[in-house]
């Protein structure tokens, strides 16, 4: 039995869509299933937390096939639900605007093909797990519900403070993003956005730890994307090598670089080539503690909850279980 959790809303309302077209398939070749829709923000956590809880604890032996059909920040919420990773394989159809877990696993863009593959998939893969924890001097200002016991938020992608995140949080409210999907051009979006967020962007300082000991300090930075994966932002490759089962974290941290010099790099970056500028450098540790002189906004796969001055990531090696 597979339980599918569909985001009707992903790519500015394709996700309905492509569902339609692949119920059928399953329908076909007598797949048992049941299907669930999100109806709104942070649904998913909700039925997915109340679907792992329920079935897990009513057997011992149970493993629950989920599949999920949405974009990056689907995926997301539903980690966030997810109560027990040893017993959880999650197949994944991408169907968001931006897809940058898909991209790097070099997934086709065929959602009936993606279907096949995980029907088809005889071992799991394990994939490392992000975990991004806000500090006691975190400020909510957003209205997202979280963790409130522990303040605690899963990635699968990426996690990113300052720059990236907020412009992230403009385009999960762009219209613009709907009118570009619809016409095939959603990558725009956080294009146009990336411009006009950095027009806007201060330079503040920045404190990294990493692995409770290497200190570096940013006098001014304009964000920090910590990476399992090599994409964000809809094909940034901000982390060229980066391994989603190395048990560790890429960080790209862009400092100390004037405006007019990161509108040529930025560019690059979509071929992973930024690092040859100053002032974009590149680390990785499996521990990694950030604290900025003013609260910001931080993403976890794109999704934004909340400003914060003060994260620590951490890896939680080979922990998701995924069905490619
Ligand atoms: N029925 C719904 N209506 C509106 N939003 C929804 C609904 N269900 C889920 N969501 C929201 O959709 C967002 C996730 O969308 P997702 O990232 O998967 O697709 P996308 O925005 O098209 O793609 P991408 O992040 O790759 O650009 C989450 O913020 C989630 O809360």
């Amino acid at each position: 039995m597979y339980y599918i959790i569909v985001n009707p809303a992903s790519k500015s309302g394709q996700g309905a869509k492509i569902w339609s077209d692949i119920q059928p398939i399953l329908e076909q070749k007598e797949i048992e299933y049941k299907v669930f829709f999100s109806k709104g923000v942070e649904h998913i956590i909700k039925l997915v937390r109340d679907l792992s809880t329920s079935l897990l604890r009513a057997d011992s032996d149970f493993i629950l096939k989920l599949i999920v059909l949405g974009g990056d920040g689907t995926l997301n919420e539903t980690l966030q639900g997810i109560s027990d990773f040893t017993r959880v394989q999650i197949g994944y159809i991408p169907t968001g605007s931006s897809n940058d877990m898909a991209r790097d696993l070099g997934l086709c863009q065929n959602p009936s093909e993606n279907l096949e593959r995980i029907l088809y998939c005889n071992e799991p893969l394990f994939m490392d797990l992000g975990c991004l924890t806000y500090n006691q001097s975190a400020e909510q200002l957003s209205d997202r519900q979280f963790d409130k016991q522990t303040l605690k938020r899963y990635f699968s992608v990426s996690t990113g403070i300052g720059f990236d995140a907020a412009v992230c949080k403009e385009a999960l409210a762009s219209k613009f993003k709907n009118v570009l999907n619809k016409i095939g051009l959603g990558k725009l979006t956080y294009l146009s956005i990336a411009l006009k967020q950095l027009l806007l962007a201060r330079k503040i300082a920045c404190t990294i730890t990493l692995d409770d000991h290497k200190q570096i300090h940013l006098p001014k930075f304009l964000f920090i994307a910590s990476m399992i994966h090599q994409y964000e932002g809809g094909g940034f490759k901000f982390c060229p090598g980066a391994d989603f089962s190395d048990g560790q974290i890429d960080i790209c941290a862009v400092g100390n670089i004037p405006k007019w010099l990161i509108l040529i790099a930025l560019p690059t970056a979509f071929s992973g080539k930024h690092y040859r500028f100053e002032g974009i450098d590149h680390y990785t540790a499996s521990k990694i503690h950030l604290e900025t002189s003013v609260p910001l906004w931080v993403h976890t796969d794109g999704e934004v909850s909340m400003k914060s001055s003060s994260i620590t990531i951490t890896c939680e090696p080979k922990k998701i279980q995924f069905l490619l």
